[in-house]
């Protein structure tokens, strides 16, 4: 663990995880991450988020090298890597109050164990004064649990945002360009802000008459430079991008004939593209590809009348994650019959898309079907300009 000073009396007290290298069993994280949890001594001591439960050793070790007894838990999300710690800070200081949102309280007891009697639920909009200093609590559902909140520091107008503007990545670095954040910064967003995009959008508004000096989320590396997240996080959340991806598989090389067309055609239009063959693509990879794309290509072989598995499992995380495109066109080749238009549609059932109409062809693909792509490619180019 490590103690780092950002402000007069307010310490980050940062667990790395070095080796860490998924989350979720679904979320890649090349980077390692880290579990952020912050101290702020005043004539009340108050300590923000704690750390993974394994880690809770640690997080103590720190507490009393600094010499403190805490008052005040704030528990800004009650999922177990910033709240598992809380049962042995509660042995630690048993008089430790805990503050956090109602729906917050509510899974601090179910999933901790945490009695109903240490937890006080706050409100949007509540304060809490430390002494010389002023936590002002604001509720931001769905960054990324119905449970979530940030605290805002005053006087130093520090934001702790919990996962809002998080990213795994263990650097030792503060962050203030953003070269340095950007690429974990969007793979977090990717997975786990994209469905709540609109929700992302409403939180954000929340927070604009803030002046913010400094972002200190609870995974990764504190911001010094606000403005380049919350510009990153403006323009992913309000679906403005126009980019195409097209994701594939091909066994014997007919599919892959047709994306190689089609790919050529839409360059030759001017549309910026993304190819991903996914028989060696991450899936992280092409997820943060459709946090700025409009349209998805999917290009599968019919195998056993559906979607080649690979493609079938990706349809499903795209309906899940909810990316903003808008348009939907599948393409690809089968042998002698397919249900393959109907099984994607039933694995995107619930995302808004409009379906193009498919180019779906037998065996290799001929001059006729060339122009049958061709006409796909303009109708894309057409309908993502708008
Ligand atoms: C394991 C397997 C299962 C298949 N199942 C079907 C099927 O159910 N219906 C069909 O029309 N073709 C089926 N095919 C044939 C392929 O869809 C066809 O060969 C297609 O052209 C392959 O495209 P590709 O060259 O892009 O891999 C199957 C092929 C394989 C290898």
């Amino acid at each position: 663990m490590a103690i780092k000073k950002i402000a007069e009396d307010v310490y980050a007290l940062q667990s790395f995880d070095w080796d860490r290298r998924t989350f979720d069993s679904i979320l890649e994280t090349p980077k390692g991450t880290t579990y952020n949890s912050f101290l702020i001594k005043d004539e009340k001591n108050i300590l923000i988020d704690s750390t993974e439960p394994s880690m809770a050793g640690e997080l103590l070790e720190d507490l009393e090298s600094l010499d403190v007894q805490i008052d005040y838990i704030i528990s800004q999300h009650a999922e177990q890597d910033h709240s598992g710690a809380i049962p042995a800070l509660l042995r630690e200081y048993p008089n430790a109050k805990i503050l956090g949102t109602k729906a917050c309280k509510e899974l601090l007891e179910n999933l901790l164990g945490i009695p109903a009697d240490k937890i006080q639920s706050i409100e949007d909009g509540q304060t809490l004064s430390a002494g010389h200093h002023q936590l002002n609590f604001i509720v931001t559902p769905w960054v990324h649990w119905p449970d979530t909140m940030v605290t805002y520091l005053l006087p130093e107008a520090i934001l702790f945002s919990c996962d809002f503007f998080a990213s795994h990545f263990a650097t030792t670095k503060t962050i203030s360009r953003l070269e340095d954040i950007q690429e974990e910064a969007k793979r977090y967003y990717a997975h786990i802000m994209m469905p709540f995009s609109q929700m992302v959008q409403g939180n954000l508004e929340k927070l604009r008459d803030l002046e913010i000096k400094m972002i200190a989320p609870s995974h990764g590396p504190i911001i010094e430079k606000p403005e380049i997240i919350l510009g990153l996080y403006e323009g992913w959340s309000s679906q403005r991008a126009n980019k195409v991806v097209i994701a594939y598989i091909s066994m014997h090389g007919s599919t892959e004939l047709m994306v190689k067309h089609i790919a050529r055609m839409l360059m030759d239009l001017d549309v910026e593209i993304r190819v991903l063959n996914l028989a060696n693509t991450n899936t992280g990879e092409l997820i943060m590809e459709l946090v700025d794309s409009k349209a998805m290509i999917i290009a599968s072989p019919t195998v056993l009348t559906r979607p080649h598995p690979r493609i079938a499992s990706i349809l499903y995380l795209v309906n899940m994650l909810k990316p903003p495109i808008k348009y939907v066109a599948l393409i690809g080749s089968y042998g002698w019959g397919t249900l393959i238009e109907k099984e994607t549609r039933n694995l995107l059932g619930t995302i808004n898309v409009e379906f193009l109409e498919p180019v779906l062809i037998k065996g290799k693909p001929g001059k006729e079907d060339f122009e049958k792509l061709d006409e796909l490619a303009h109708e894309i180019k057409e309908k993502i300009g708008r």
